[in-house]
């Protein structure tokens, strides 16, 4: 897996993005935004460089810029995370910027679930260090508290095209308690551990709201051998499984024919290597029998269409033969005796 064609680094794998805006993070306060808002440092798609393209303040960049200081002090941002979690490192892009990127930047972590104020106690992850022109710069977090706002801080101005915060979602389970929830959500800690293919795209599959587009969801190429396609989803919380939801919004010309969904109880301690996995879910538990899915609309599927047997800690989505779905949830309620 590479991010923008490089690759990434230890702490982005198994990792989601914290501050992307697809998954509900938001811009709370930027000291400037002159030239570029801040909202557009959290955008999920590469950032792009238009030429020649302009608006009433100067060039259009995609990323937040601030003006040039003609004082002391520096421009700083914060950002409210999807979700509150712990930070394993950050991704600083300063993408075409390049007479324009910030000399330096740290970066600070609060957990505020009212939100930031005067008083809020910033935590320094990462000290005061040198950017370059058009880079990826990659800082580790050494820290195991859970987060809800990082603060960007540039050093003096400047604009950044994409900040990225990488980490794991912090499952509440005593806020959580008997409630159902969507066990697959990447907001919650699921995560896709394997899949047969993913041409066009895969991770938005367990992501929040709706799909937005047919780019939004999770699509093959066409299958052009015999056999199926399927994805491995491992669940934030070992969980009983209640309801499934299959949305293939968007998915017209190229929906699949029809779906099923295997699950397993693979325990706290067991091999958590993909290949591993992927080879035992071939023998799960039939969940949800084969099933005719419909273009561009979402199926439920109750706990009386299911054959559930126990809690879970995996599933495996089958799609027959091929095609895209928008969103897999998986709502169920967490087992009493989590791993
Ligand atoms: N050519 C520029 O990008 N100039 C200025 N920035 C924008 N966005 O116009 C600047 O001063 O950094």
């Amino acid at each position: 897996m590479t991010i923008d064609g490089v690759n990434p680094p230890e702490f982005a794998l198994n990792a989601i993005n914290l501050a992307s805006a697809g998954l509900g993070a938001r811009p709370v306060f930027a000291t400037d935004e002159f030239f570029a808002p801040l909202e557009r440092m959290l955008q999920d798609a590469p950032p792009v460089y238009h030429p020649g393209v302009y608006d009433e303040n100067g060039k259009w960049m995609d990323g937040w810029e601030t003006r040039r200081r003609r004082g002391p002090g520096n421009d700083h941002a914060i950002v409210a995370l999807a979700t509150n979690g712990l930070i394993r490192g950050f991704e600083v892009d300063t993408a075409h910027f390049t007479g324009n990127y910030p000399s330096a930047c740290a970066i600070d972590a609060c957990l505020a679930p009212d939100g930031p104020d005067d008083r809020t106690v910033w935590t320094e992850l990462v000290c005061p260090r040198p950017l370059g022109p058009s880079a990826l710069h990659h800082f580790e977090a050494r820290s195991d508290s859970v987060w809800s706002h990082v603060r960007l801080r540039i050093y003096p101005d400047g604009g950044v095209a994409r900040l990225r915060v990488y980490g794991a979602p912090a499952l509440d389970r005593a806020a959580i308690g008997d409630a159902v929830v969507d066990l697959a959500s990447s907001l919650l800690g699921g995560r896709i551990i394997a899949y047969s293919n993913g041409h066009y795209g895969h991770q938005r599959l367990l992501a929040p709201g709706r799909g937005i587009n047919m780019g939004d969801g999770w699509e093959t190429r066409r299958r052009r051998e015999p056999g199926n396609d399927w994805i491995v989803v491992k669940l934030a919380a070992r969980g009983e499984i209640d309801r499934i939801v299959v949305d293939t919004a968007h998915f017209k010309g190229n929906y699949p024919d029809a779906c099923s969904l295997q699950a397993a109880d693979l325990g706290a301690n067991a091999c958590e290597v993909a290949a591993s996995v992927t080879a035992s879910s071939m023998f799960w538990r039939e969940v949800l029998p084969p099933q005719k899915l419909a273009a561009d609309s979402i199926h439920t599927y109750e706990a009386s269409a299911l054959a559930i047997a126990g809690p879970v800690t995996h599933v495996r989505f089958n799609i027959f033969p091929d095609g895209g779905v928008s969103r897999l949830r998986v709502f169920g309620r967490i087992a009493k005796a989590g791993i």
